[in-house]
């Protein structure tokens, strides 16, 4: 699978170098924290996975399934004269300060075989990527000059928002703006890591992911997020045009010769010391961690736990001392590699059913802290 994620931030450096901890700067992968914390023996995990809370992925469905949805649209609005039920599909969506886009539902709008192409295509990526069983209904919306989508943060709707991009010849679009803009996750921290000697702009605030052609982006919903606004033509084909929604019902997939209801009923008995020593931080995590994890055939023992996605962040104003006595001291709160070394350890103990003659299977299980 194909993922990356934008660029990182790179921090001003003037001759001497010393300009201090900037925008990214983590302190508990600096290494003279770290030294200090271990000359006073306390013991520093290490963290097993990088944060990650927008994932890109390029030509996401077969080039001929994205064409012909884009060609579906182009046909309804080839001749602005010719009048056919299918024109009247769409919403102006007006809400004043916060949305302006126009937009339908594909289910509504697409041809039943194309609907299930694209929702198939979907569905398997959220189960076997996000560990996420369900989609929420898929709108479709184009922007023309003036649409936009001002800041806004989705929380209730599902751990993961996807974009996928029907937006032709991006390189070459004859408008300005329509990237999904996503705030970075120092500014949510913003205090922690301010430094009086440096300005910040736009790109060092926001991340701003271009939209070409058949590109899924997806997202952690709850950073504050929108659309630039499109500013230039007025053509919904030279628009922007994307195929949006969450990633729902986050649950264990389980991928290969393993009965499903066999092996769920195992990992649901495994995972109980998990719960258990995770306790101790509930409420001081948020976020969801993703595990793939290899189960082999032959004997039931895992056999390769690997992360898929990781959007767990530690709750900022969470009072250390307090969390620093619930762990008795055997970390300090280095919270995100905590949980991490607890999954692997959890899921590496646990004993599936034997699945003789049809080798391996593989998990993929989503952890969701709220
Ligand atoms: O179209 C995008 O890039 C983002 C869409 C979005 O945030 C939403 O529909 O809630
Ligand atoms: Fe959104």
């Amino acid at each position: 699978m194909q993922v990356s994620t934008e660029p990182a931030v790179t921090t001003e450096v003037t001759p001497d170098g010393d300009l201090g901890p900037g925008p990214d700067w983590d302190p508990w992968s600096d290494p003279q924290v770290i030294e200090e914390l271990k000359a006073q023996d306390i013991p520093v995990l290490e963290e097993l996975s990088a944060a990650q809370h927008i994932i890109v992925r390029d030509g996401f469905l077969p080039d001929a399934d994205a064409r012909a949805l884009r060609g579906v649209f182009d046909g309804r609005f080839a001749d602005p004269r010719v009048i056919r039920p299918e024109r009247f599909l769409w919403d102006y969506w007006h809400v004043p300060d916060q949305y302006t886009l126009v937009r339908t539902q594909a289910q509504v709008y697409f041809p039943e075989d194309l609907y299930n192409m694209l929702e198939a295509a979907l569905l398997s990526y959220g189960e076997s990527q996000l560990g996420c069983r369900s989609i929420s209904p898929i709108w479709m919306s184009y922007y023309v000059d003036g649409c936009v989508q001002e800041l806004h943060c989705d929380n209730p709707h599902g751990p993961f928002a996807f974009v996928l991009s029907l937006t032709t010849d991006w390189e070459h679009r004859e408008f300005s703006g329509g990237e999904t803009m996503i705030l970075q996750p120092h500014v949510l921290n913003y205090w922690r890591n301010y430094d009086p000697r440096k300005g910040l702009e736009l790109q060092h605030l926001v991340t701003r992911v271009p939209a070409p052609f058949n590109r899924l982006t997806v997202f952690d919903p709850r950073f504050p997020h929108g659309v630039r606004q499109v500013h230039g033509t007025r053509d919904p084909r030279k628009g922007r045009l994307v195929l949006h929604g969450w990633f729902t019902e986050p649950a264990p997939f389980f991928d290969g010769p393993l009965d499903p209801a066999d092996a769920e009923a195992v990992l649901a008995e495994g995972l109980q010391p998990l719960y258990e020593a995770l306790d101790a931080v509930s409420g001081l995590v948020t976020g969801t961690l993703i595990a793939r994890v290899t189960i082999s055939g032959a004997d039931g023992s895992v056999s390769g736990v690997s992360w898929l996605a990781d959007t767990l962040v530690e709750v900022p104003n969470h009072d250390r001392a307090a969390a620093e006595a619930l762990l008795e001291g055997r970390v300090l709160p280095r919270l995100r590699a905590l949980v991490q070394n607890e999954m692997r350890d959890c899921l590496t103990a646990i004993t599936f059913p034997t699945a003789p003659a049809g080798g391996d299977s593989v998990l993929t299980l989503p952890i969701v802290f709220e």
